[in-house]
C-alpha cells in the first residue's frame, strides 16, 4: 500500500505479511511511515492505493472486536479507575462489563498492580498507566494485538514489564505487531522485523537475517591513525567514533571472511599502540543505519518538512 497527505509520499508501495502467532517490529524513525501503515491496516484512514488483508478481512474495521490496538496518543479517563477504565474499553469491544471487570482485576494483579486497583488513573505513574492501557487495548483477548511505538516514555524496569506483556500475549496465542525506533525491543522480541526508511521497506525477515546484512566490525581504542587502521588486513572502511587527547576510537569494518585475529596480529607486529580491541557483531541498529543509510533515533518527519521547505 501507499500513502500520499498532499504532494508528501509518506509510505511508498510498503508490502509485508505477519504470520499467526508471531510478534513482528515494524521499525523505523519518527516520521518513517509506522503510524499512517497502522492507521491503514486499521482501517482508520484509507490507503491512497493498494490493499490489506487482515483476519480474512479486506478492512480493519470488519474485524475491529478482533484486534486490540495501543494508540500511540495515549489516554484513559483521569477520575476512572483502571479495573473500570480497562472495563469500559473491553465493552467497547463487545465484552461484557463483569466479565471486563474481572479480567481487569486478574491482569493487573499478575502485572504487579494489583495495589493501584482502586487509585483512579491520575493517581498512576505512567508506566502504569501505560500498562493500564495496554491491558485495556487486550481485555477482549484480540486475535491480532497493534501496538504504536509502545515503549515510548517509559523508563527501562517498565519497559522490561511491556516487554513480557507482549512476550504473553504471543504466548497466550495473539498475533503481535508493534512499532518502534527503539531497535533493541525488536531484537529481543521478534520472530520478525520489518524495516521502514522514509516510507520505504528496507528489509523484511528475522533478526539474525537482518543482522547478516551487516559486515562484522573491530572497535579499536588507542593512539592510532585511522589509516594504521586501515591498512590492517580483513579492514575495510574507518571511521572515527570518538577522539580526546590522541586517543582515538576508532570502529574499523572487516570484510567477508575477514578474520579479527589476523587484524590483531599485524597491529601488534606493527607496533600499534592499540589499548582496547573489540570483534564486534553488527546490531539491529548498526543493520538498520547499513541498510537504510539513516539513523533510526533521528525524526524523519523533521527531515520532510525540511526538504518539502
Ligand atoms: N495527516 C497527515 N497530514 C500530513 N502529513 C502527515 C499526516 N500524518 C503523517 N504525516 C507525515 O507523514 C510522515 C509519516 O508520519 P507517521 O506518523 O506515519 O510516521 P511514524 O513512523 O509513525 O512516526 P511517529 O512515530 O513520529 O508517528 C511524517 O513526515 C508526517 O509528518
Amino acid at each position: 500500500m501507499s500513502k500520499r497527505y498532499g504532494d508528501f509520499q509518506a509510505v511508498r508501495d510498503l508490502s509485508f505479511e505477519v504470520e499467526k502467532g508471531t510478534i513482528c517490529g515494524f521499525l523505523g524513525p519518527n516520521g518513517a511511515g509506522k503510524t499512517s501503515t497502522i492507521r491503514m491496516i486499521l482501517g482508520l484512514q484509507p490507503a491512497t492505493a493498494g490493499r490489506i488483508t487482515i483476519l480474512g478481512a479486506d478492512d480493519g474495521r470488519k474485524v475491529r472486536d478482533r484486534i486490540g490496538f495501543l494508540p500511540e496518543e495515549r489516554g484513559l479517563y483521569k477520575k476512572m479507575t483502571p479495573v473500570d477504565a480497562i472495563a469500559f474499553f473491553g465493552a467497547l469491544k463487545g465484552l461484557p462489563t463483569g466479565e471486563g471487570r474481572r479480567r481487569a482485576r486478574e491482569m493487573l494483579d499478575a502485572q504487579g498492580l494489583g495495589a493501584s486497583k482502586r487509585k483512579k488513573m491520575k493517581e498512576l505513574s505512567k508506566g502504569m498507566s501505560q500498562k493500564v492501557q495496554l491491558i485495556a487495548s487486550v481485555v477482549h483477548r484480540p486475535e491480532f494485538v497493534i501496538l504504536d511505538e509502545p515503549f515510548s516514555g517509559l523508563d527501562p524496569v517498565n519497559q522490561q514489564g511491556l516487554e513480557a506483556m507482549i512476550r504473553g500475549l504471543a504466548a497466550d496465542g495473539a498475533t503481535v505487531l508493534f512499532s518502534t525506533h527503539v531497535m533493541q525491543h525488536a531484537e529481543r522480541l521478534c520472530d520478525k522485523v520489518v524495516l521502514l526508511a522514509r516510507g520505504n521497506k528496507a528489509f523484511e525477515g528475522t533478526v539474525a537475517e537482518a543482522r547478516a546484512t551487516t559486515p562484522r566490525f573491530l572497535e579499536l581504542e588507542g593512539a592510532i591513525a585511522p589509516d594504521q587502521a586501515a591498512g590492517l588486513p580483513g579492514v575495510s572502511g574507518v571511521e572515527v567514533v570518538s577522539e580526546a587527547d590522541g586517543v582515538r576510537v576508532l570502529k574499523a569494518g572487516l570484510v567477508s571472511g575477514g578474520r579479527g585475529q589476523d587484524a590483531l596480529k599485524a597491529a601488534f607486529l606493527n607496533g600499534l599502540d592499540v589499548r582496547r580491541f573489540e570483534l564486534r557483531e553488527p546490531s539491529l541498529h548498526d543493520a538498520f543505519i547499513g541498510l537504510t543509510g539513516d539513523n533510526p533515533d533521528q525524526d524523519q518527519s523533521v527531515k520532510a518538512a525540511e526538504a518539502a521547505r
